[in-house]
């Protein structure tokens, strides 16, 4: 068994769930260590171990599974030159991760208590991202809170409120805050506190960067706004976790541009609770609210949120395809436009 103090490592966020999670290890060479994965670059790692931080090499194998994230247990030991090395991984309590377009997957985080929903109240602010954020963290099981930044500057606080009231569900919290006063502190603080860990996702210039330096009062760089669009110069290059000093950690993260939750249909359809509980009073079973008779959702669902909820399955569907049926797929659609190309050219003939 590892030994550790728990005191120690509760600065990086140890919890009782982790704890729990120590029994299942392999057994570790003598002097072998815990500690939290703070960074991840392309050709490092950075860990904590409660007092000072350390760079890691992975062995192949972890880095071949390609499971490791920011956020996450891990066992450490020193070879003979003294180098330290990751052996081990301890399961998540839940991991965020996402899809590309081409269906790649990518490790956000792990060992989230708290998702921070981070948007701007300037051109950031968009419903529909906002829907894909709530699903992606709700379908790895993390609650979400929505954090609307720039309320110092916004014109129209009031207004942007009533719409996400209008379409979001009623209790997921929502806070307006300027991320760069101390005041933010106060707002957020039913989430803060030693042992929690929070992951700021949204996308880029919306704030992130400035609200971790303003909750861990650290000095990470943020872009200043290009004119114009509001957004921020693309700082943050890397997921990376901060220690604040009363013991919340933060995992602040890069702004994604197109991405799919890393979820099944089932599960992203099951976060969609407001649809799902309407949608047993359909007339079909198997209805898919878009014009079938007797459909309880159309009608009470806000009709963007319905099509959002759409494209977001869709989404799901094409991004689980393996690259053997993206492959497929594609030269089924080519041989399917060749022959319509064909088709149309003999009726010209
Ligand atoms: N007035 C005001 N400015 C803010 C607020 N939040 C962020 N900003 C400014 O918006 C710009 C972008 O903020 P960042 O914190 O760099 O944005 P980010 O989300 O980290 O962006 P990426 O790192 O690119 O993902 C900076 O110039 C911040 O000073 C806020 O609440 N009020
Ligand atoms: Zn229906």
């Amino acid at each position: 068994m590892i030994e550790f103090n728990f005191e120690v490592l509760r600065r990086i966020g140890f919890n009782q769930f982790t704890a729990s999670q120590l029994a299942g290890l392999e057994p570790a060479a003598e002097g072998a260590r815990l500690m939290r994965l703070t960074e991840v670059q392309r050709d490092w790692l950075t860990v904590h171990d409660g007092n000072a931080e350390y760079k890691a090499r992975a062995l192949p194998r972890l880095i071949a599974e390609c499971t490791l994230s920011v956020g996450d247990w891990l066992v450490l030991e020193n070879n003979s030159h003294n180098e330290l090395w990751i052996s081990q991984q301890l399961p998540p309590a839940n991991h965020i991760s996402r899809r590309s377009a081409d269906g790649h997957r990518q490790s956000i985080a792990s060992n989230i208590d708290t998702a921070l929903l981070v948007m701007g109240l300037d051109q950031d602010f968009n419903l529909r991202r906002l829907e894909r954020y709530i699903a992606m963290v709700q379908s790895a099981e993390i609650s979400p809170v929505i954090v609307l930044t720039k309320a110092d500057i916004a014109v129209d606080i009031n207004e942007h409120l009533y719409d996400i009231r209008r379409r979001i569900p009623s209790h997921i919290p929502v806070t307006c805050i300027n991320a760069l006063s101390r005041d933010a502190i106060n707002e957020l603080a039913p989430w803060l506190g030693a042992g929690q860990t929070l992951c700021l996702l949204g996308s880029s210039g919306a704030g992130k960067s400035t609200l971790t330096n303003t909750l861990s009062a650290s000095h990470q760089e943020t872009g200043g706004i290009r004119k114009g669009d509001g957004r921020g110069r693309h700082t943050t290059t890397a997921r990376s976790l901060h220690l604040c000093a009363d013991g919340t950690c933060i995992i602040d993260t890069p702004g994604l541009r197109t991405w799919c939750p890393d979820a099944d249909e089932e599960t992203l359809a099951s976060v969609f609770t407001d649809i799902e509980l309407l949608a047993s009073d359909c007339q079909f079973r198997d209805c898919r609210h878009e014009s079938e008779p007797g459909c309880a959702v159309r009608g009470n669902i806000h009709a963007d949120r319905l099509l959002n909820y759409h494209k977001l399955l869709r989404d799901a569907q094409r991004s689980q395809q393996t690259p053997l049926e993206r492959i497929a797929e594609k030269a089924k659609w080519k041989v399917i436009n060749k022959a319509g190309t064909a088709r149309s050219r003999d009726k010209r003939n």
